[in-house]
């Protein structure tokens, strides 16, 4: 796979040929989940289904690499437990805790480095939103990353789809719902009806996340 100029050349090809390969297929949606919503869900589920995946492995960091003192995060085991609930109906969604397990900052490169040594049959997808788009270039060894895995990338309300990396990007109904937005609506005690799952809203109010969160 090599760097090209524009997103995409022709990606209905690109598609179909993904669609029809008989390797392992497997999407990673690396995040920070906090929380995990919808927004997640749905774009997962689309990979899944336009690319004809065989699952998706929801991959939570430790730490994100590229944190911001905006970005408070609250401890892995908790996102963890909150990501455990939101695929418990989904039979080819699955938890990957490699990042977790090895703690600290992991940047995607080492990861996927690591976990295509272990999967040496899988061909892995990454899956990323329209707002990391971006910020790829400042991504640790970015370069050899894209001959790693195939990037996937889904629209985002605002944000940009051109890149010079080689991304496919997928058609998915565009969901405005993050967790940034998610948090504060906890926080000043407004509804979060239909933006996560049921079982982890009622995770959030058991616990009493983010009600600090302002
Ligand atoms: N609504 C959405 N539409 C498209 N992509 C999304 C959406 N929400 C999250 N993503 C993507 O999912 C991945 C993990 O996101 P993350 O866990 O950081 O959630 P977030 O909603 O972006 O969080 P925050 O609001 O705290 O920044 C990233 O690639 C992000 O771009
Ligand atoms: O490797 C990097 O340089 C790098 C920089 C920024 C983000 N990422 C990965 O992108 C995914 C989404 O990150 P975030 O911060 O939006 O939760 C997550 O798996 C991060 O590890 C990776």
């Amino acid at each position: 796979m090599s760097k090209q100029s524009s997103v995409i050349t022709e990606p209905e090809i690109l598609i179909e040929e993904i669609r029809t390969s008989k390797r392992e297929k497997v999407g990673i949606l690396g995040g920070t989940y906090n929380p995990p919503h919808m927004g997640h869900l749905v774009m997962a589920d689309q990979v899944k289904d336009q690319l004809d995946l065989d699952k998706i492995l929801f991959m939570p960091t430790a730490q994100p690499p590229h944190s911001s003192v905006k970005k408070k995060t609250i401890s892995s085991d908790i996102r963890v437990k909150m990501l455990e609930l939101a695929i418990q109906d989904h039979s080819a969604f699955d938890v990957e805790l490699y990042e977790v397990e090895a703690g600290g900052k992991n940047y995607t490169y080492n990861t996927m480095k690591a976990l295509i040594e272990l999967y040496p049959a899988v061909d892995f997808y990454f899956i990323i939103g329209g707002d990391m788009i971006s910020d790829l270039p400042t991504w640790y060894k970015i370069d050899e990353l894209v001959q790693l895995v195939q990037f996937v990338g889904v629209k985002r309300p605002g944000f940009e789809k051109e890149s010079e990396y080689p991304i496919i990007m997928v058609d998915t109904p565009t969901l405005d719902i993050s967790s940034s937005f998610i948090r504060h609506k906890v926080a000043i005690g407004g509804s979060i009806n239909y933006l996560v799952p049921r079982v982890v809203q009622e995770f959030i109010e058991k616990e009493g996340l983010y009600k600090d969160d302002k």
